[in-house]
């Protein structure tokens, strides 16, 4: 059982072990990500100070408006994956298309490939409500030595190496698993360290928190309404609690440790959700499975969903797993 006090620089090297291919490797790109995330904890952090709020004036490829912090988050993830000698490929919700790193030299030995989403819960950024952002890790299905292609982002989400999020709340959290379960890790801000805080996390098997934006109701399908209601009926334990802070990261994190479901289901308004299967729901739906959860699109498991666009969206259904099954019962009997 791993010392509580334990820094994740230990945790890494206690574990590698467990990590399926090379030690170091894993400790490198975590390392990165803990990086690049006490420098954006840094910026977050005085956002109402620095010009770091409101709109960056331009709209990524999901027609959305890029927020500063979005644009600065997604800089400094990519500048300090780039500069490891280990990722060979990023993929960002901010970018395009994907970045090849080291595509001209073919002696490179780079075998990673990263899909963020750099700044999580945009909405909320100049409302001071916690933010996040979210990691996804695989390793190449190419050549390594050669230029990375559109193959080595579009695998299965159950081909993931490594998954986390760092959620900026009242505390800033990494959270992480590389199949071995899950992980939670507190920055000690006054001496920029990252504590095990948070061993061996679990999803409770019931819960009592349903998080699902209400206000687009009248447009969801008849399973989601059947299953509003359920939550909202004077019956048993129910009717149970809702809470939505507009933030997956935070929304998950809070239910992963209190037991809920997160719901961002199709819609009227979005044929396939929001939430894009790459950057958000397969590194999500790996967290969950890892502490004991369940995600699914109401039907089929996240994890198990072939890609076939960088930037496609799923609806999606997280957390608890008996509650994910009763979302997916209520969708069956709707059918
Ligand atoms: O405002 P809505 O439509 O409820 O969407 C909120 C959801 O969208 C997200 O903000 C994802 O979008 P971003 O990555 O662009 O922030 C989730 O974090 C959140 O749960």
């Amino acid at each position: 059982m791993a010392n509580k006090k334990q820094t994740l620089g230990e945790f890494i090297i206690e574990n590698q072990a467990a990590f399926k291919y090379s030690s170091g490797e894993l400790s490198s790109l975590i390392n990165s990500i803990r990086l690049a995330a006490k420098v954006v904890n840094h910026e977050v952090n005085k956002a109402g100070l620095v010009d770091i709020i409101g709109a960056a004036g331009d709209v990524n490829i999901q027609g959305e408006d890029q927020q500063k912090l979005d644009v600065y988050a997604n800089e400094k993830f990519i500048q300090t994956l780039t500069n490891r000698n280990i990722v060979c490929g990023i993929a960002s919700e901010e970018e395009d298309d994907f970045i090849s790193i080291n595509s001209q030299d073919e002696n490179h030995q780079n075998k990673y490939v990263v899909l963020i989403d750099p700044l999580d819960g945009s909405s909320n950024i100049d409302v001071n409500v916690s933010v996040g952002t979210i990691f996804s890790i695989y390793r190449r299905v190419t050549p390594i030595g050669t230029p990375v292609t559109i193959e080595d982002f579009l695998q299965r989400g159950n081909q993931q190496v490594a998954a986390g999020y760092v959620v900026y709340g009242t505390s800033t959290m990494l959270v992480y698993t590389t199949g071995h379960g899950v992980n939670g890790f507190t920055l000690n801000p006054a001496i920029g360290t990252f504590y095990l805080s948070h061993p061996n996390m679990q999803f409770p098997e019931n819960g009592h928190i349903y998080s699902v934006n209400e206000g687009n109701y009248i447009h969801f399908p008849q399973g989601i309404k059947n299953y509003i209601k359920y939550c909202q009926k004077e019956e048993g334990d129910r009717p149970y609690t809702s809470r939505y802070i507009g933030s997956l990261v935070s929304d998950f994190h809070r239910n992963m440790i209190k037991g809920g479901v997160y719901l961002y289901p199709k819609s009227s308004l979005n044929s396939n959700g929001k939430l894009r299967l790459l950057y958000e729901c397969n590194p999500m739906a790996f967290l969950a499975e890892q502490a004991n959860g369940k995600a699914s699109d109401g039907f089929t498991r996240i994890l198990d969903i072939q890609p076939t666009e960088l930037h496609e969206r799923v609806p999606f259904v997280c957390g608890s797993k008996n509650m994910v099954e009763k979302v997916e019962e209520f969708m069956r009997d709707a059918q």
